[in-house]
């Protein structure tokens, strides 16, 4: 495979572009803006909905050029081909990545060549519209008749934050009667006060996990089962009408007692944090409506063909990929905050936490050598204006370099325009502050502003399932064009299994410890 002799460091433009961000702190990005009245123009871009402004970077013409030659050198076509076609580029998982034929049209999927993946996708969409269709008409009734209000999904990582974020920020379109409840973590409260406020006869637990192994998500279950077993007198909760098993191993579903026909499934193919499109995403279709779970995917696939079909210059994933690779790599910046101006947006930080840091938190080529730049960046975030009151203080004077994305809508139907007016407005007005900075010799140093601080921004024309949708896969395929420009394999995640073996001998009261560990286990063993 071409990527894997890749090294990025040995581009013909690296030299060149790290000439560059040695004078790059002369750069004043107000000034450019000012000289060329052409650059919001040149640097902005609309595509399904969405509009990114990215002016406000400290990029000039000629660095733009030289990062759009860095990715013309790199192995990104053939990959981004690969990963359309199902090739197994998740070479060390040995699986293809087919997340984007989730959301492609038949046709494209037969012209691609994946004809069996089509069926089973079909198939299993078939399977959300209906039990999705049945739990919203009223017609999927409990063990005692009754039918559902109450839906809580048991999942963590891609099986939860998905889903958790698309039925928040879709929250216009909730079904009146049924609510939505996601339980991630094992902390025992989070499942005892969820379960709490429900009734369990007319509750419904959706069981995510790509796997069926994942110790938080069985544990839950395990508690809500007792909790439903308890209260109803059940003889088996995992076999009544009160659980649905979401997975890629049915056997192990099947295993734990769910009936077959409350499986739904998906593939080994499609990546835990790149799910919610999967039957991952039924809890979505029963929040939103099956049609609108279709809305977000045509707007993901909006965005696919875009990525797939645009030159790079007028390709948004690949222009937000090459402007993080220029602070990632010539600027070394360490992290990366995107904060959306929508608090029903409030999970999308944490949504792209996983996304690009399980993704391409690596320091492992593909050809299993070290890397020798730096990788995925820290990605952080709050929403605004909430983060204005709290972190802001660090973005302005501090002395970190971190590129923002700000995400905002053009207009909100849930909102009054008074409202926001002045939250959008904030979110320009931080934009501004942040490049433009403020220097006055008459006042006291500590009430300077470099200024210069790069950011984004980016519209959406109102939160829908189609902008959400190509909001998401967006992020999906910058992550991408980074993992090919750094030559890691982002879809695989084998940085989480030590801590999770460990775990598991904890538990089992492994003694071969390090002193400080067995120190803590003593203390918590005597507390419990
Ligand atoms: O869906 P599962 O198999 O329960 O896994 C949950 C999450 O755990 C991880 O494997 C990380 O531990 C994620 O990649 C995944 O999304």
């Amino acid at each position: 495979m071409i990527s894997q002799n890749y090294d990025i460091t040995k581009s013909s433009v690296w030299d060149a572009l790290q000439r560059l961000a040695e004078v790059a702190p002369g750069i004043r990005v107000s000034d450019l803006l000012d000289q060329d009245q052409d650059r919001v123009d040149k640097y902005s871009l609309e595509i399904a909905g969405l509009s990114l402004d990215y002016s406000k970077n400290l990029v000039t013409d000629e660095i733009m050029q030289l990062l759009l030659e860095l990715v013309a050198e790199s192995p990104l076509e053939t990959q981004r081909e690969k990963l359309f076609t199902g090739e197994e580029i998740n070479m060390t998982e040995q699986r293809p990545v087919l997340h984007t034929a989730l959301r492609a049209s038949p046709t494209q999927l037969q012209e691609d060549g994946l004809t069996e993946a089509s069926a089973q996708i079909a198939g299993q969409k078939h399977r959300i519209k209906a039990v999705s269709d049945q739990i919203r008409s009223g017609a999927w009734l409990g063990s005692t008749g009754k039918r559902v209000t109450d839906i809580v999904n048991l999942g963590i990582g891609g099986s939860d934050l998905g889903p958790k974020l698309a039925c928040e920020a879709l929250k216009e379109f909730s079904h009146e009667r049924i609510k939505c409840h996601f339980v991630s973590n094992v902390d025992g409260e989070l499942i005892r006060s969820t379960l709490k406020n429900l009734e369990p006869e007319t509750t419904l637990v959706i069981l995510s996990s790509k796997t069926f192994t994942t110790q938080e998500t069985l544990l839950n279950a395990q508690t809500a089962a007792g909790w439903f077993e308890q209260r109803l007198g059940l003889a088996s909760a995992y076999a009544s009408p009160h659980f649905i098993g979401v997975t890629a191993s049915p056997e192990n579903a099947v295993k734990l007692g769910i009936r077959d026909e409350n499986i739904l499934e998906f593939w080994d193919w499609v990546g835990g944090r790149y799910s919610l499109w999967s039957t991952i995403g039924l809890s979505i279709a029963i929040c939103i409506g099956y049609d609108n779970f279709e809305r977000i995917l045509a707007g993901a696939q909006q965005m696919d063909v875009h990525f797939r079909e645009s030159t790079a210059r007028e390709n948004m994933p690949v222009i937000l990929a090459l402007l993080g690779v220029w602070y990632s790599n010539f600027l070394h910046a360490e992290s990366h905050a995107v904060i959306p101006y929508c608090e029903r947006m409030l999970n999308l930080p944490a949504y792209l936490q996983q996304l690009d840091m399980e993704s391409n938190g690596k320091s492992v080529t593909l050809d299993s050598s070290l890397v020798n730049c730096s990788t995925g960046p820290i990605i952080w975030g709050q929403t605004g204006t909430n983060g204005q009151h709290s972190f802001f203080q660090l973005l302005h004077q501090g002395t970190h370099l971190i590129p923002i994305d700000f995400i905002g809508l053009l207009s909100d139907d849930l909102s009054t325009t008074e409202h926001h007016r002045v939250l959008t407005v904030n979110m320009f007005a931080q934009s501004a502050a942040l490049m433009s900075g403020k220097q006055d010799s008459t006042l006291p140093v500590y009430r300077n502003y470099l200024g210069n601080k790069p950011s984004n921004v980016l519209l959406m024309e109102k939160l829908i399932p189609e902008t959400f949708g190509a909001l998401i896969a967006l992020y999906e395929h910058k992550v991408f064009v980074q993992g090919c420009l750094w030559n890691v394999n982002s879809f695989d995640q084998w940085g989480v299994e030590l801590g999770k073996a460990l775990a598991n001998d904890l538990l089992q009261g492994n003694s071969e410890l390090d002193c400080s560990t067995r120190n803590l286990m003593n203390k918590l063993n005597a507390s419990l």
